[in-house]
């Protein structure tokens, strides 16, 4: 039988789960290639701009999963999808294969692109796009998303916050979701050129907009919602491949 390969831009760890539901959690990363969004401040070009598509090696999912085996040490730990948009890969096999070695699997992606697998993730990162992105949210394609993850897998919705408009897409965002929880995570306005292994990063700035949007959701009593930073760049700034 053939498979489909996955096309993959880099894998790597063990690090830390830097964001959202999963923070401080250790993680092996597998990060595909393309991705149908072009966000403005988007903070990994390399695995969306179709100009990087040979760095995007064609994988079977026995090969990655050797590969996360030797990164591990065998240990199953949870592994995380992103991308570019994961979305797009056929994963199915790889959560099948890697669950029979009793791994496990978070996946992260926009919402824009539904697939039957989403069922048998562990956990399924929603991140719709705000206003400042440029991108337009499909909120049929976002519910079919939810859809498919179905009751099994736990789903979460985490969303960047720039500026005032983003906040309001959040509380709306929230309106719609009442039952899932929600992250807030503030915007890095200084995102790696897709060329750059490292680049600088205005770590203060980004501090500050995190204080703007704590005061904010204290101040409108927003209990539900956690704010969280991007902790992978507090620890590393705009370092690639951790
Ligand atoms: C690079 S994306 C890859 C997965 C998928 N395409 C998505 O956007 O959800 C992973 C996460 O990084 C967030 N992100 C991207 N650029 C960012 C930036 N400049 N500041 C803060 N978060 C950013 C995205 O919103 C998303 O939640
Ligand atoms: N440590 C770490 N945590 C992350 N959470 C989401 C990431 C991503 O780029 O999708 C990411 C990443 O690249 N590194
Ligand atoms: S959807 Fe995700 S990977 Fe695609 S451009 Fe936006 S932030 Fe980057
Ligand atoms: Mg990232």
């Amino acid at each position: 039988m053939t498979l489909e390969t996955i096309r993959v831009n880099e894998i790597f760890g063990p690090t830390i789960q830097g964001e959202g539901a999963l923070i401080g959690q250790p993680t092996i990363f597998v990060r595909t290639g393309g991705c149908d969004y072009r966000c403005s401040w988007c903070d990994t070009l390399h695995a969306v701009d179709s100009a990087y598509r040979d760095e995007w090696l064609p994988m079977t999912p026995q090969a990655i999963l050797m590969q996360i085996e030797v990164l591990s040490g065998g240990v199953p730990l949870m592994i995380s999808l992103s991308g570019g948009n994961p979305a797009i890969q056929p994963l199915g096999h790889l959560i099948d294969l890697g669950a029979q070695e009793g791994y496990r699997f978070a996946l992260e992606t926009q919402g824009s692109i539904a697939k039957d697998w989403f069922a048998r993730l562990d956990v399924l990162t929603l991140s719709p796009k705000p206003p400042s992105s440029g991108m337009d949210t499909n909120w049929q394609r976002l519910a079919e998303c939810v859809e498919a993850a179905g009751p099994e897998t736990r789903t979460v919705l985490k969303t960047v916050i720039f500026d005032e408009d983003d906040y309001a897409y959040a509380r709306d965002l929230s309106g719609r979701y009442p039952d899932l929880p929600l992250y807030l995570q503030p915007g890095n306005h200084t995102p790696p050129s897709p060329e750059a292994a490292d680049a600088p990063i205005d770590m203060a700035g980004i501090l500050e907009r995190m204080r703007w949007l704590t005061d904010k959701v204290s101040g409108d009593r927003w209990y539900s919602a956690t704010v969280l930073p991007q902790l992978h760049t507090l620890l590393w700034g705009n370092l690639r491949g951790v």
